[in-house]
């Protein structure tokens, strides 16, 4: 069994192209293209960067982009063919053998097609004297071609052994093309093959291209059918990513190469997983999901400053405290099957770097699974870094908590059942509370992330490849202090829906312009399921809860929007519940508790016949209310 090459062009990552190649050989690459501009303004020689590429055991797959090749004016076509020369000087120097050519977006660019076959024919024959080749690609705003079947069609009848055809994902799918053509297109024809994903977005498409591009997995176009279509084909070459995206080019270089590596193994995947195409066998499969149920237990880091709070607020939301661990500093709050532990020790390197210095921060999510293991191989299949942490009293390997960063602050530890009760079996047991109020919550409804800016995309491919999240439609939610945009992803489980709320505060505050605490460290709470909303409201009050308090002002709208009586309305004011409908039977009822710290908090919420999301229209009432204390 072969595997398909990877590749990535060097314009994806940041740095120089030194600093590109290393990373990309550090991440697992094969090969990569090389971006024009990245050779132009490197110290090295042609001739030096191909010693260095071979040092790291890369291949040269591509250079680019030649522009303009055609013209409807000769003597300029003339001069395209004495620049075409320089290009093959230099790549022969590099020891790459292939060119991509991208169609014209020029006003003078050849709209004859007969013209532009007898030019191209010129242009593969001057390649071929060079012992080179030409990948020709549509470029989705190019003047005359801008599509893939036109591109193909003129590379067929120029019907020449060094001229065969680029096919790019963003150029096909940007364009709502259909890649099923793709199909019909002799494999040995297709001499490169470049993937990108993105974001929908309305915009123009050269500026879409050029700004927003993505890895595979962490955008929306059907990158899975459009790998299938290609496998289809025959197509054995390279599978390279070509990225333009404006926070990558300020990254960390290792960690996009890393990403980017990442994505193509988890597109491959995905393809497997579309069809099993002829090609099938040399596609990545890697090792299976392990089961996983769902969220059990959660750790949040507090200090010493707000830990008491916090525990205030537990105990409001139902919770207990049943147990302390004094040589960890930890105090465990359980209700029902949930456990939240309160890390009250001033030390929280026990976490990744990167734990934000204000309190309190969530630092672990845990997930229960009962066969970590197959986790952490199929993590680590994928290149993502996963550790096990052994559990005093858990002598059994497949019992050791698998844990995965997920952002800076938060890791996700997929835990057995049986490791989870040798943890809490490690505190030194409080006297036991008797709950006088049963389940005011019974279940993890979801859980909302801040996200750092440049580690979004990341996260995103994360969550996608290891453990199949689908993510759904973002949001940009505006509100009294800014904009937040949000994503969510969920995963359906043998025991309910795991759902993870993203969220990013776009922009990177200055120093001279600090963001409110609000959003420090962006937003982060966690959403507790309940069956009943009202008595759960009421249970916490008793237990001396004061929800947070909502304007008047919005169960006036509220009872405009919906009509849902003056009599619920009034119970909702009373208790600060909130309230949205998704048109279909669904509804959501939430309410918040205030904020602990800067910006942790949580949420009670309840779903009521399929609704789906998160409440989002209401999320600037509640930062509204948050903002008054
Ligand atoms: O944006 C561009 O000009 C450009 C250049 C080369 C490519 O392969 C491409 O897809 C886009
Ligand atoms: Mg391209």
């Amino acid at each position: 069994m072969t595997h398909i090459a990877t590749s990535v062009a060097t314009v994806s990552l940041s740095g120089s192209l030194d600093e590109k190649m290393r990373a990309i050989a550090d991440a697992g690459f094969d090969g990569f293209e090389v971006f024009e501009p990245d050779l132009i303004s490197s110290p090295d020689l042609p001739a030096d960067i191909a010693k260095k590429a071979a040092d790291l055991g890369l291949t040269l797959d591509l250079y680019q982009p030649f522009r303009d090749a055609d013209s409807a004016d000769p003597e300029q076509f003339a001069r395209n063919l004495v620049r075409a020369e320089h290009k093959f000087d230099v790549m022969e120097q590099l020891g790459c053998d292939l060119l991509l050519v991208c169609s014209s977006p020029l006003a003078g660019a050849v709209r004859d097609d007969a013209l532009l076959v007898e030019q191209m024919a010129i242009l593969a024959e001057r390649a071929h004297r060079r012992g080179m080749r030409l990948a020709y690609e549509a470029l989705a705003w190019g003047a005359h071609v801008n599509t893939y079947r036109h591109a193909w069609d003129i590379v067929r009848q120029v019907d020449h052994p060094a001229l065969g055809t680029c096919l790019d994902s963003f150029h096909i799918l940007s364009r709502g093309d259909d890649s099923a053509g793709i199909r019909e297109i002799p494999g040995e024809k297709i001499f490169f093959l470049q993937l990108a994903d993105a974001p929908h977005l309305v915009m123009d498409v050269l500026q879409w291209s050029r700004h927003h591009r993505c890895f595979p997995g962490q955008g929306s176009f059907d990158l899975a059918r459009f790998g299938a279509d290609v496998a289809a084909s025959g197509y054995s070459g390279p599978w390279s990513l070509e990225i333009f995206n404006d926070v990558f080019r300020h990254s960390d270089t290792g960690r996009t190469a890393s990403d980017a590596h990442r994505s193509l193994l988890y597109l491959q995947e995905q393809v497997r997983d579309v069809e099993t195409p002829s090609a099938g066998n040399d596609l990545f499969a890697p090792p299976p999901p392990g089961p996983i149920e769902n969220v059990v237990s959660l750790r949040i880091a507090a200090g010493p400053a707000k830990a008491a709070q916090l525990g205030t607020t537990l105990r409001h939301l139902g919770f207990d405290l049943t147990a302390a661990h004094s040589e960890h500093g930890l105090s465990l709050f359980t209700q029902g099957p949930l456990a939240v532990a309160v890390d009250t020790t001033v030390d929280t390197l026990w976490t990744a770097p990167g734990v934000p210095a204000h309190l309190p921060a969530l630092a672990q999510i845990g997930i229960r699974s009962e066969r970590p293991d197959l986790w952490l191989t199929r993590a680590r299949a994928l290149g993502v870094t996963a550790s096990t942490v052994s559990m005093p009293g858990v002598a059994d390997a497949t019992d050791a908590v698998v844990r995965l960063a997920v952002t800076g602050a938060t890791s996700l530890d997929l835990r057995t059942r049986h490791s989870a009760g040798a943890w809490q079996s490690a505190f030194d047991l409080a006297p036991k509370v008797v709950q006088e109020n049963r389940a005011c919550v019974s279940h993890v409804d979801h859980i909302a992330l801040a996200v750092p800016a440049e580690s979004w995309d990341g996260v995103m491919l994360l969550l996608r490849s290891v453990f199949g999240m689908v993510p759904h439609e973002g949001q940009d939610v505006v509100d009294a202090i800014g904009l937040v945009r949000s994503r969510a992803l969920t995963l359906a489980t043998a025991s309910g829906t795991i759902r993870l709320s993203l969220n990013m505060v776009p922009g990177r505050p200055s120093d001279s312009d600090p963001l409110p605490a609000a959003r420090r460290g962006g937003v982060g709470h966690v959403a507790f399921g309940c069956e009943d909303i009202y008595a759960a409201a009421s249970a916490m009050t008793e237990r001396g809860l004061t929800p947070l308090r909502i304007s008047p002002n919005y169960y006036r709208d509220l009872d405009a929007r919906f009509g849902l009586g003056s009599e619920t309305l009034d119970a909702m004011q009373r208790l600060g519940i909130l309230y949205d409908a998704d048109g279909t039977g669904g509804e959501f009822f939430h309410f918040f508790t205030e904020t602990v710290g800067d910006d942790l908090f949580f949420e009670v919420v309840q779903r009521v016949g399929g609704y789906e999301g998160y409440g989002e229209t209401n999320s600037a009432v509640r930062l509204a209310a948050q903002l008054q204390y």
